[in-house]
């Protein structure tokens, strides 16, 4: 029933869904060295204790990505997944700079990735949209240098977003790029609220003027946070299998996703980085275990957050 639902994803990490099969053909392929002996070796590290240790194995296996092809076979079997789990619409983060950092140019990465995007539609029957995704713990200069030159490179994007590192690493170290982003008419969404207190969430919302918050869940520890949050009905990407999987929660049975629907919050599931944390999105509506009409509503809203036109959400709902 589930896979049946048609449903957006909208907080997918593009280079969370590097499998550890395809790390290592990747790093075979592109002669990149590695420190595991095997896929089980490699699968046996997925043990995370909190954002910083699942980061660390992220951007280390992220250095097998080195042509255009590696990147547009990323995106292609992310997408030939999606369909299986009911994604219609995916508007899915990419990380330029743990790319460009490392020596990558941005048209290898763009290239790879644009090409199978603009694709998806009549490849996979998946609407699609880009969200590049500054990395915090850069600085402001470096996530405004990201920007200016993702504008240039003429792809298409629909947003900006802020991920990596939340704590230390407020909104408003941001303001200046978001407010350009805005002008040059990008969608903004923000991580807040993750590992981060709700002040970040604040910051979010007000210094960098974002329309969603990703994860989010750390809300719920501020009530004048919450009203704001259910009145102005601002969208959280919540990603139920990543929280239990980085210890922001203790077990899914835990999760506080049905105290946010209850108290009014326009909450959205999705998978985060689905190769790491123990599912796709299909997954993580299944392990909340909840009724179906809650799940219904949780499809239904994951295509009102969206970025879709009006009259693209009523096609899908
Ligand atoms: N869950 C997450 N939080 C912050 N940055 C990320 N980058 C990839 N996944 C992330
Ligand atoms: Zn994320």
């Amino acid at each position: 029933m589930i896979r049946q639902l048609p449903k957006a994803e909208l907080h997918l990490h593009l280079e969370g869904t590097l499998e550890p099969e395809t790390i290592l053909k990747l790093a075979d392929r592109n002669r990149i060295r590695l420190p595991y002996a095997d896929v089980d070796d490699l699968a046996s590290r997925y043990d995370f204790n909190d954002l910083q240790s699942f980061l660390d194995l992220y951007y280390a296996n992220i250095a097998t990505l080195q042509t255009p092809e590696d990147f547009a076979e990323m995106t292609s079997a992310y997408l030939a997944r999606a369909v299986v789990a009911g994604v219609r619409h995916a508007e899915v983060f990419l990380d330029p700079q743990a790319h460009t950092s490392r020596g990558v140019p941005l048209e290898v990465v763009l290239d790879g990735v644009g090409s199978v995007l603009a694709a998806s539609q009549r490849r996979f029957g998946v609407s699609t949209g880009l969200i590049v995704s500054i990395l915090r713990d850069h600085s402001a200069e470096s996530a405004m240098s990201t920007l200016d030159a993702v504008l240039a490179s003429g792809v298409a994007v629909l947003g900006i977003g802020l991920d990596s590192a939340e704590v230390g690493h407020p909104p408003s170290k941001f303001v200046d790029v978001f407010a350009k982003a805005r002008a040059e008419g990008l969608h903004t969404v923000a991580h807040a609220g993750e590992e981060g207190p709700p002040s970040y969430v604040w910051e979010a919302l007000d210094l960098l003027k974002v329309e969603r918050i990703d994860h989010g869940i750390r809300s719920l520890e501020d009530d004048e946070l919450v009203r704001r949050l259910a009145d102005e009905q601002i969208p959280l990407t919540v990603c139920p299998l990543s929280n239990v999987r980085l210890r922001v929660v203790p077990d899914i049975s835990q999760h506080p996703l049905p105290t946010m629907l209850e108290r009014g919050l326009l909450v959205t599931v999705n998978s985060d980085d689905p190769a790491y944390f123990g599912g796709y999105v299909d997954d993580s509506y299944e392990a909340l275990g909840l009724p179906a009409e809650t799940l219904h509503t949780l499809a239904a809203n994951s295509i009102r957050a969206s970025f879709l036109s009006d009259a693209q959400k009523s096609a899908l709902l």
